[in-house]
């Protein structure tokens, strides 16, 4: 088992840089299947999990990429699949987004079941209400979902019951290619649903309104692949913000964008953090003691629940008392159990967590539950007492491109730790037996050359024996006393 191992107590000085967005790359790699012409490169494409397993999501329907140097390159003019392969949909949720791109190109869909994860049920009636009202049928079973338009979607009005940010993405892309207008109302508003709108308005899309409550998306009759930069990670940046915080740091924050970080820029303030915005990023200092605040996660602009962990994490360390209320997901609390284990002081009560700030933590042995929780522990553990060991750290692959890696550049001791996969576990047991299997046939093939000598030599002996047997018997044999003449 891979772990990350953190001996708590260094301050984190320096600068980091933030890599491109995750939450932005998935639905545009996803976009680029729209492009009927023409190659799309999509630049400061983070090295993480996710993005890996979208890559294979699009190689699967038939699409052609590389990716060298942060950048992917993709041709999505010859599709041969519509099915989103069970194996990769099942290691993330975010393989539903190719739903709207197929179904705009093809005209049908076939992907499995997304299904809940660790952090709440996530279900995607939303997605399928905006499919249904553009004139596809649904059809559901064994597990698999399968959207079917009659010739091409047609635009719309979509409201949707909750600004969802996947559900507003796989829309967008959809009525890109529709026949008509589609109005999304409700629609998120997060930046990188501005994003997404950005690279699908430069490959001749009509789509206007993102980032606000309403988008309109005037559907066209093809588009090109084109080039892309995607916006950095907010998440990634904010995460950093409170590991400075957290170590009472000063720590550059490169490439962060302030705007993107608003809400989570002004409850640090309010905590007694000094932030000030630079011209390539955002620099974070903590001096003196940080006082608790409450927070509340809700959708953009608003805290988002990406940082919530990390923020409790923070207000463990703080002053007083703080309440954190997580509207957005149901379940997103599962780090709290992992954090009492370094001695946190948090109670639950449904969706509201309270902390008591300023208790001493202390490293332990914990298992990161989802990718923030991960990333979030591994927070607490910059100042915990001792030593903290983080299992389950393939979440954080998912969404963190080499944290060990750039805290380590901050000054934290922190390592990873590379679990021998069971696959080199099993060759190197086939190695040992091949080793002995020769060292048995070598010393089989001694014993026998050794008995064969051993056999010479008794029947050679025997044979010079049976020789003087011969000789004695017949020195034994009465001689006659006569001569025969
Ligand atoms: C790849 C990606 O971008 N992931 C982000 C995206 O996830 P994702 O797009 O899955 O999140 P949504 O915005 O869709 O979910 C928000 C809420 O809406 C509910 N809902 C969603 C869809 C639907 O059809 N019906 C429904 O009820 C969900 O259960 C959840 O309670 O936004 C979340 C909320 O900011 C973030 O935490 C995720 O990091
Ligand atoms: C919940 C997250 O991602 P996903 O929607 O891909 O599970 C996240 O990035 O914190």
């Amino acid at each position: 088992m891979s772990k990350i191992i953190v001996r708590g107590g260094q301050r984190l000085v320096g600068n980091v840089r933030v890599s491109g967005a995750k939450n932005a790359v998935l639905p545009i790699l996803a976009a680029a299947l729209l492009a009927q012409d023409g190659e799309s490169v999509i630049a400061d494409v983070p090295f993480l999990d996710d993005v890996n397993t979208i890559q294979q999501v699009l190689a699967a329907l038939g699409a052609s990429l590389s990716y060298e140097n942060e950048t992917m390159r993709i041709s999505a003019q010859q599709l041969s699949s519509y099915e989103a392969p069970y194996d990769l949909v099942r290691k993330m949720r975010a393989s539903f987004l190719v739903m709207g791109p197929l179904l705009a190109r093809l005209g049908c869909a076939r992907i499995s079941l997304p299904g809940g994860c660790a952090i709440g049920t996530r279900p995607i009636d939303q997605h399928l209400k905006g499919f249904e009202a553009m004139g596809a049928e649904i059809m559901l079973g064994h597990g698999f979902i399968e959207a079917r338009a009659n010739g091409r979607l047609k635009g719309a009005k979509i409201y949707l019951d909750v600004a969802s940010v996947g559900a507003t993405e796989n829309i967008m892309m959809a009525a890109a290619l529709a026949q008509g207008t589609t109005t999304i109302e409700n629609a998120a508003k997060e930046p990188e649903i501005v994003d997404l709108a950005n690279y699908l308005n430069a490959m001749g899309a009509i789509v206007r309104g993102a980032g606000t409550g309403v988008i309109r998306i005037e559907g066209v009759e093809r588009m090109t692949g084109v080039r892309h930069t995607v916006i950095p990670d907010r998440v990634e940046a904010g995460t950093y913000m409170i590991a400075a915080a957290i170590t009472g740091g000063d720590v550059h924050v490169e490439g962060a964008i302030a705007d993107h970080l608003a809400p989570v820029i002004s409850k640090m303030e309010e905590m007694g953090v000094e932030i000030s915005e630079t011209d390539t990023g955002i620099r974070v200092r903590a001096s003196k003691p940080l006082r608790g605040v409450d927070v509340k996660t809700l959708p953009y602009p608003g805290f988002p629940t990406d940082m919530q962990s990390q923020m409790m994490a923070l207000l463990m360390v703080s002053e007083g008392t703080s309440v954190v209320t997580e509207t957005v997901f149901e379940n997103r609390f599962m780090h709290v159990e992992e954090f009492m284990k370094m001695n946190g002081s948090i109670k639950v009560e449904g969706r509201t967590a309270i902390i008591n700030g300023g208790v001493p933590l202390a490293g332990a042995k914990v298992c990161a539950t989802d990718l923030r929780a991960g990333a979030a522990l591994v927070c607490v553990a910059l100042v915990a007492d001792g030593e903290t060991e983080i299992t389950g750290i393939h979440h954080v692959d998912r969404g963190y491109v080499d944290i060990t890696g750039k805290l380590a550049s901050l000054g934290a001791n922190i390592e990873r730790v590379e679990a021998v996969s069971e696959a080199a576990t099993a060759a190197t047991a086939v190695d040992k037996l091949q080793t002995l299997a020769s060292g048995i046939e070598a010393a089989v093939s001694a014993v026998a050359a050794q008995a064969d000598t051993v056999l010479t030599a008794a029947l050679a002996s025997e044979s010079v024996s049976e020789k003087k047997r011969d000789k004695d018997v017949s020195r034994l044999k009465p001689q006659p006393t006569w001569a025969v003449t």
